[in-house]
């Protein structure tokens, strides 16, 4: 405004050559984001591999891991040297094309002279105007580069307070035909045409072989990721309509490796509910079958837990983090190997406790050992992605050929007990050892195919 009013005529030219800047502005400032993202997530898989080795660090020293944790940290920072040069060339690039303001500043020298000379212009109009178009222009260039970062947001971004929340949520479940591929693995479908609903309030059980896509059932229900194709609803409506924070805060979630903060264990089971009261923390941990155990610990609920739980016993860490869902007292419980790391005894009185806990609410579990599911109403077999067979456990034993038949006589058979025909008949005789749990696995995931082909 200043240059327009000491010298319009000079800033009708001058100007427009200057705003030219805003053109490389634009382009370098998409080509640093993409390059700086890049650089973001080259740190953050060597910054994972650190972190990983900090906290298995006994795992690292026993199979004497040192350098080949060093190594694989060194190949992780490889791609940041080439991508920190990529972004060097291109902010060059970008500081180069400041050269645009050195030609207006030529242009104005040569135009602004011939103003003064021909047409009578103030001297000091034409300077001021000249020093106030470059100086005031500048900033464009950078000004194009930050708005071009600032404009960038995550396809699914967990500060959004966009969408729809549902007043009395009943929790009723549909996955239609959701096809679904990791965005690291593009190529290959963990989840195709899969179809499953589950009413409000129902307990659902999702077994099959390693790797059919069980656990990534759950992702998508806390809305990790988003399908490929077909729709997931939340009582008939759209999940991705539904407000993120919102949907999150209606489930809880209990996972097959609990993760623990390195704080206290009442830190941690308030992470599940902030505001809780003393009361409600330790309701939630009788819950879970966990007082007991941290009462009789020094330091009680105020326990430093380590990092990533490390001062704390597999069924320890597994119960502190059921308490953390239970406090949340969520709409829907998802339990993705919940009750793996526990002992018998442990898992038999943490199964008591998610049996009540899911009453009245819906919930999703997924268990490789079928006395998980003693309680679900519906179990689903899922098979590369799909649901293969789906019905209460006295409809699926019916079809004597059928996967989940043949998974009941796989375990039978590995629990060596003849008398097991119902899921809740092998509690007693289940063993937690991780070798048998490895063959059953195993043999379940040769089983189930043949008994479809059959
Ligand atoms: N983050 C990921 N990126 C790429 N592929 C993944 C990722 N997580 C899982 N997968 C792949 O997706 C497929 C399904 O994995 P998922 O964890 O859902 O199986 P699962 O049935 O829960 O197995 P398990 O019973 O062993 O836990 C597997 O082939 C797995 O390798």
């Amino acid at each position: 405004m200043t240059a327009l009013y000491l010298c319009w005529r000079l800033a009708i030219i001058a100007i427009p050559a200057l705003s030219m800047l805003i053109i490389p502005g634009l382009v370098y400032g998409k080509l640093l984001a993409g390059v700086g993202e890049k650089i973001q997530e080259a740190y953050a898989i060597a910054g994972g591999i650190v972190e990983q080795a900090l906290s298995s660090v006994r795992t690292v020293y026993s199979y004497v891991g040192e350098k080949r944790t060093v190594k694989s940290y060194s190949t992780a920072l490889e791609p940041t040297l080439k991508l920190g040069i990529k972004q060097g060339l291109i902010k060059g690039m970008a500081i180069g094309s400041v050269g645009i303001a050195y030609a207006v500043w030529a242009l104005q020298g040569w135009y602004g002279s011939t103003l003064v000379t021909e047409k009578g212009v103030k001297g000091g109009n034409v300077l001021t105007a000249g020093v106030c178009i470059v100086y005031g222009g500048l900033p464009m260039l950078q000004a194009a580069i930050i708005f071009e970062m600032i404009e960038r947001v995550p396809i699914i971004d967990s500060a959004d307070q966009q969408g729809k929340t549902i007043s009395n949520v009943k929790g009723e479940l549909e996955f239609i035909d959701t096809d679904f591929a990791y965005p690291s693995r593009p190529e290959s479908l963990v989840l195709r045409k899969f179809n499953l609903k589950v009413i409000a309030c129902q307990t659902v059980g999702l077994v099959g072989g390693s790797g059919s896509g069980k656990s990534t059932v759950i992702n998508l229900l806390q809305r990790f990721y988003d399908p490929l194709g077909g729709e997931i609803l939340l009582d008939g409506i759209s999940m991705k309509a539904l407000q993120l924070k919102w949907l999150r805060s209606q489930m809880g979630l209990v996972s097959q490796e609990p993760i623990l903060f390195a704080t206290s264990i009442k830190e941690n089971i308030l992470f599940g509910k902030e505001e809780a009261s003393e009361e409600e923390i330790v309701q939630a941990a009788k819950a879970a079958n966990a007082h007991n155990f941290i009462t009789q610990l020094p330091n009680g609920y105020n326990t430093l837990v380590g990092q990533l739980g490390i001062q704390m016993s597999g069924g320890q860490k597994q119960r502190i983090s059921i308490a953390r869902a239970l406090l949340r007292d969520p709409r829907i419980l998802l339990l993705d190997e919940a009750t793996s790391s526990l002992d018998s005894q442990s898992e038999k009185a943490v199964q008591d406790a998610l049996n009540q806990a899911s009453l009245g609410r819906t919930t999703v579990i997924v268990a490789h050992r079928l006395s998980a599911l003693r309680n679900a109403e519906l179990i689903a077999v899922v098979q590369s992605g799909q649901v293969i067979e789906s019905g209460s456990h006295d409809q699926l034993i019916q079809n004597r050929h059928g996967p989940y038949s043949a998974m009941v006589q796989l375990q039978k058979t590995l629990m060596n007990d003849e008398s097991t025909s119902k899921p809740e008949e092998m509690e007693s005789n289940k063993s937690s050892s991780p070798t048998k749990d490895a063959q059953r696995e195993e043999a379940m995931n040769e089983l189930i195919p043949q008994s479809i082909q059959s």
